[in-house]
């Protein structure tokens, strides 16, 4: 998608002097709070915003992607009603090594919301609140005065730092950062990124030191860029997949920070995820739009699924797939390999998290169609997986990549068990389906036991409900296999778009146009419910086989 307003243009903007002396004003701000962690005060009035002539009746909801950009406008019943979307370049610089050219992120947000507010015919003036979602633990670090980024992104898929992470591993760190992070030591999550970059540039962590180099993930730099460079924040769920953020006292580590020789002088203000992230320059969109809502796509998906109580989960099929299990104020250590991170921060109080990660889900539907070139459309798997034979026990593990959660196997590679003569393209879409059912167990038998260790499964908190999201779920088909192999129906809502639809709501909550949290879930409706039909000896007997092929393709 191409627009005339080019991403250029919005660069030069962002160059203009005015701006910078702006800015050094403003970076003085930044270095007296930055490293602490602070918080607008909640329930601060935006309604003098109002005016006669527009109706600020709308919420523009950014959801910057791996792979895309897109922008949503919703009503404040959040209904969406206008989408722009683009795609940008992934940049494969070395086996292993994923970027992103910062400008193509920039360029793409900016373009798209434009796009967005023009298709529906609205002006700024109509838009009461600005959301945004990102693709989390990609790391940026730009110039604190002219935004112009060192190098490019480094995607959270990149494993360029595993040596970092192998040396760490084998000095005994793991402990202390899972013990302060929740997470494992993993080239995925931004810390060891930053140092990267960092030990890449001679001079970079002295800038950094002094304040002349600032980093952040998607998020901030979206912040940064839409504010003119007013504000240098992030929310709490993104600076919870950096590694560097103690997750139990909610603030930056000091000890990680000089584990990973990371300057904390570099790193962001922590907020809210309903917090206030400032106002858009007047000239991006004609005035100002305040930015009211900020999460990380995982997160913002589970709010937008209204897990707001412990024991609810969700579990969002896009390339891959991640499900989190809300626990409430309960941080859940996990004995299974998952992570613990934040779920959400509302006006100063944390909800936690248990978070399962698949690489390979909508994935294994497009290699059946570009490296196979079985189907032309992601949709015909559904009735080739209607047509496959009962009889055959066609077993696929798409290890693509190495296995995620609960595995952390970054060796394997895939494999497909159970092949005869008679194996046919449907047996091979239904196995590459069946997998993604088999792997979503895997994860939620281990966040089970996870929760149950914790002693909360006594508290009859649990919902056996699965709520369900992303591009894949429209696959009825997977979907019905998922609620067989779970035993436990599975929740196909009536908006789709919930991960935008989350911080839709964020921004809208705190702008005074949503309800709060209470109403908010109440309002939350199911599209179809899938119950489970599979009869619980053949359950067994299939998973207990999914079990055998796992362990045979990592001994390979
Ligand atoms: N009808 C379908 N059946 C099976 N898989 C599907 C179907 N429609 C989309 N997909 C898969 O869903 C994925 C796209 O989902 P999306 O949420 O847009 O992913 P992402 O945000 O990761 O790009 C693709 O990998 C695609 O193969
Ligand atoms: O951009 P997505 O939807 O592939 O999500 C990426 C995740 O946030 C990575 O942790």
């Amino acid at each position: 998608m191409v627009h005339w307003w080019s991403r250029f243009d919005w660069d030069q903007m962002a160059a203009d002097p005015q701006d910078k002396a702006r800015d050094k004003e403003q970076d003085k701000t930044q270095d007296e709070d930055r490293g602490r962690c602070v918080d607008f005060p909640a329930g601060a009035d935006f309604s003098d915003r109002r005016e006669k002539d527009h109706q600020m009746t709308h919420i523009l909801a950014i959801d910057q992607g791996t792979t895309s950009s897109r922008a949503i406008l919703f009503t404040p019943d959040l209904t969406p009603i206008a989408s722009a979307q683009e795609e940008f370049r992934q940049i494969y610089p070395h086996s292993g090594w994923v970027e992103h050219d910062p400008r193509d992120i920039w360029g793409s947000v900016a373009s798209t919301s434009r796009a967005v507010l023009e298709r529906a015919g609205l002006r700024a003036g109509d838009v009461a609140a600005i959301g945004i979602t990102n693709q989390r633990e990609t790391t940026l670090i730009w110039d604190a005065r002219t935004g112009e980024p060192l190098a490019n992104a480094i995607v959270w898929q990149d494993r360029r730092t595993a040596q970092i992470c192998a040396m760490l591993k084998d000095q005994g760190h793991e402990e202390e950062v899972t013990r302060q992070t929740g997470l494992l030591l993993d080239p995925y999550f931004s810390a060891t990124k930053v140092k990267w970059l960092l030990d890449q540039h001679p001079g970079a962590r002295e800038a950094a030191k002094a304040g002349q180099l600032l980093f952040g993930t998607v998020d901030s730099y979206l912040i940064w860029k839409l504010t003119g460079g007013a504000v240098h924040a992030t929310d709490a769920t993104n600076a919870a997949r950096t590694m560097l953020y103690d997750i139990r006292e909610g603030c930056w580590s000091e000890t990680l920070c000089a584990l990973f020789d990371v300057p904390i002088e570099m790193l962001p203000e922590v907020r809210d995820c309903n917090g206030d992230f400032g106002v858009t320059r007047p000239d991006l969109f004609g005035q100002e739009i305040p930015i009211l809502g900020v999460a990380g796509d995982q997160q913002a998906a589970t709010i937008g699924q209204a897990c707001l109580s412990p024991g609810m989960m969700k579990s969002t099929y896009g390339t891959g797939c991640f499900a989190l299990l809300n626990t409430g104020t309960d941080m859940v250590p996990s004995r299974n390999r998952m992570l613990t991170t934040v779920a959400y921060q509302f006006d100063g109080e944390v909800t936690y998290a248990l978070e399962g990660s698949i690489f390979v889900a909508g994935a294994v539907v497009q290699w059946l169609r570009d490296g196979l070139r079985m189907i032309r459309e992601a949709g015909e798997t559904q009735a080739l997986a209607e047509q496959a034979d009962a009889g055959q026990q066609v077993v696929m593990v798409p290890a693509f990549t190495g296995l995620g959660a609960p595995y952390w196997n970054a060796e394997c590679r895939g494999a497909v068990f159970g092949l005869t003569r008679a194996t046919g393209p449907a047996e091979m879409a239904r196995a590459a389906l069946e997998s993604v059912g088999y792997q979503t167990r895997d994860l939620l038998d281990a966040m089970r036991d996870d929760w149950a260790a914790a002693g909360l499964a006594d508290a009859g908190r649990e919902d056996t409900v699965l709520r369900v999201d992303g591009g894949m779920t429209a696959s009825g088909w997977t979907m019905q296999f998922l609620a067989d192999i779970l035993g436990a129906p599975v929740d196909r809502p009536a908006v789709l778009e919930t991960t935008a639809k989350g911080v839709a709501w964020l921004a809208g909550w705190r702008a005074g146009l949503c309800p709060g949290p209470q109403d908010f879930a109440a309002q939350w409706a199911s599209e179809t419910r899938f119950e489970p039909g599979m009869d619980a000896a053949t359950r067994d007997e299939k998973y207990a086989a999914w079990g055998r092929a796992v362990a045979a393709a990592q001994a390979f």
